[in-house]
This record gives C-alpha cells, sequence and structure tokens, in this order.
C-alpha cells in the first residue's frame, strides 16, 4: 500500500532523500498520553521542496523532528538515505544533524555574538569541517548578504537575519533542510523573498527542503504538499496552489 506521503514517481535511484515508515510518536503514558504521529510514512524524493500542513496541533513540528532527527520516534523508523536513524548512539546522531542536515526556525536562532560570516560557518567549524571558499561565496552571492558579512544579527532586518539562517543552513551542503515555519515571524513581501530562496535552493543548487506552514501561499512555492489530521498523513497535494491547499486545510478543519 501507498502511503499518502510517497511520491508518485518516487526518486529516480529509488532512495528517498527522508523515509519515515510506521512512524508513531507518544507523548506521555497512561491515560493522559497523547498519540501525536500515528504509523505516518512519508517519502521525500531528493530535490524536491515539500510542504508539511495541517491544522493546530496536527502533528507537523513532531513529524519534523522525528524526520530531522531532533526526536527519536515510539515506533517506526526514519531513514536518511541509506541511514536509518533509530540505529545511532545520541552522539551520531548529533554528528549527523551537523553534517547532513539543515535547519531554518521561525526565530532564525542566530547567535548573536558571531558576525553574519561566523553564524553562516558555525556548522563547519562546530563539525571542524574546512569552508569550501567557492560555495561559501556562491551562497552569499544567492542570499544577497555579501556587503553584510562582518554585521551582527542585531544589525540586520527580520528577513535579513532569515537570510543567513538560510545561507548556514546551506553551507554544509546538506542532504536535507528542515524549515520550521520560517516565514512564521516575517511581513508577506520578505515572506516571498524567504520562500523564493528555499525555492531557488532547490531548483538551482538541487537542495532537498521540507517545510512546516500554516500557510497555503507559502506551500505554493513547493512540488509537493503533505498534510496531517490528528496525528494521521491524510491528504496530498503535487504542484499545491494556494486555493487548492487552502480548500484541504479547511475540510480538515470542518471535520476536526
Ligand atoms: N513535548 C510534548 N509533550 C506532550 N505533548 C506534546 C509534546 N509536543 C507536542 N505534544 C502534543 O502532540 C500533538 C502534536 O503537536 P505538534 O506540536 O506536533 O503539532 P503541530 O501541528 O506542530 O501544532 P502547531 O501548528 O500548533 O504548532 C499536540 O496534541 C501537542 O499538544
Amino acid at each position: 500500500m501507498r502511503s499518502w506521503g510517497q511520491q508518485p514517481d518516487g526518486p529516480a535511484d529509488g532512495r528517498y532523500a527522508v523515509q519515515l515508515t510506521d512512524v508513531t510518536k507518544r507523548y506521555g503514558d497512561g491515560p493522559s498520553a497523547v498519540l501525536a504521529l500515528d504509523k505516518v510514512g512519508a517519502g521525500i524524493a531528493p530535490g524536491t521542496f515539500t510542504a508539511v500542513m495541517g491544522p493546530s496541533g496536527s502533528g507537523k513540528s513532531t513529524f519534523l523532528h522525528c524526520a530531522a532527527g531532533l526526536d527519536r520516534p515510539t515506533s517506526g523508523s526514519v531513514r536518511l538515505g541509506a541511514q536509518d536513524l533509530s540505529t545511532l548512539k545520541e552522539r551520531r546522531l548529533t554528528e549527523l544533524r551537523r553534517t547532513r542536515i539543515g535547519f531554518v526556525f521561525q526565530a532564525f536562532n542566530l547567535l548573536p555574538s558571531l558576525t553574519v560570516e561566523q553564524n553562516i560557518t558555525l556548522p563547519l567549524r562546530l563539525a571542524g569541517r574546512q569552508v569550501d571558499a567557492g560555495w561559501f561565496d556562491h551562497i552569499v552571492k544567492a542570499v544577497d548578504l555579501g556587503d553584510r558579512l562582518a554585521r551582527f544579527p542585531a544589525q540586520l532586518s527580520g528577513g535579513q537575519q532569515q537570510r543567513v539562517a538560510i545561507a548556514r543552513a546551506l553551507v554544509t551542503r546538506p542532504e536535507v533542510i528542515f524549515a520550521d515555519e520560517p516565514t512564521g515571524a516575517l511581513d508577506p513581501e520578505t515572506a516571498r523573498d524567504i520562500l523564493g530562496l528555499l525555492r531557488q535552493a532547490v531548483t538551482d543548487l538541487h537542495q532537498t527542503v521540507v517545510m512546516v506552514t500554516h500557510d497555503p501561499v507559502a506551500a505554493a512555492h513547493t512540488d509537493h504538499a503533505l498534510f496531517l489530521s490528528a496525528g494521521h498523513l491524510v491528504d496530498a497535494l503535487t504542484e499545491p496552489s494556494a486555493d487548492r491547499v487552502a480548500d484541504v486545510m479547511a475540510g480538515l478543519r470542518r471535520a476536526a
């Protein structure tokens, strides 16, 4: 049986960038336990942009955290490429997150005492890796921060800070970038720029991006939208338009 999130054509070599199989996540025990994800299956093909959507409390953040190795499922498996994350001890998992996954958060999460350049290259320094000057220049140009490398985050606008966060996520050339409401704190125009940048990371830099969002307009920048409801993956759209996404969301809210 095909899960909702399994893309119809799948990746050319049969390997997903990220694959969740029967992922269940339960918080707590006994009568107060919450089943945040219930046997969720999803395959994210490399080089695609995917939106994870659903009403509040449907399990989007839990999905992202389990898929990104930030949290462990109660049962089921998550693979990053060929690597089953459940077999990794905490230290190896941390190492994998640093080197093979990029993160972009709503609150930017930049280090205030580091310059733009130091923030961007931080994941490489934490992993003990050299900066590839050619790649660094390429991404700095892509996010248009070349003239702000010596500034500090507090000297930048919200949109500029999110561009630094995207450059930081790209610097290790990760297999997947996970973005949690990356435009949630931005005005609509700046949000459009940031979504355009994430789109560009997929189309031009061949990155794989998975983004949690509430916003149908944001989802319309993606290739696939997955819909969660009460911990189940219940629907999916390919090349989603904002109107179709809004219709699905309205249906899920009515059903809730
Ligand atoms: N650490 C936790 N402990 C207990 N319950 C949790 C925890 N984290 C999430 N939950 C519960 O799991 C369910 C799914 O939460 P999750 O944050 O994944 O949903 P979401 O779709 O991201 O919601 P939102 O859109 O409001 O951010 C909710 O019922 C939530 O209350």
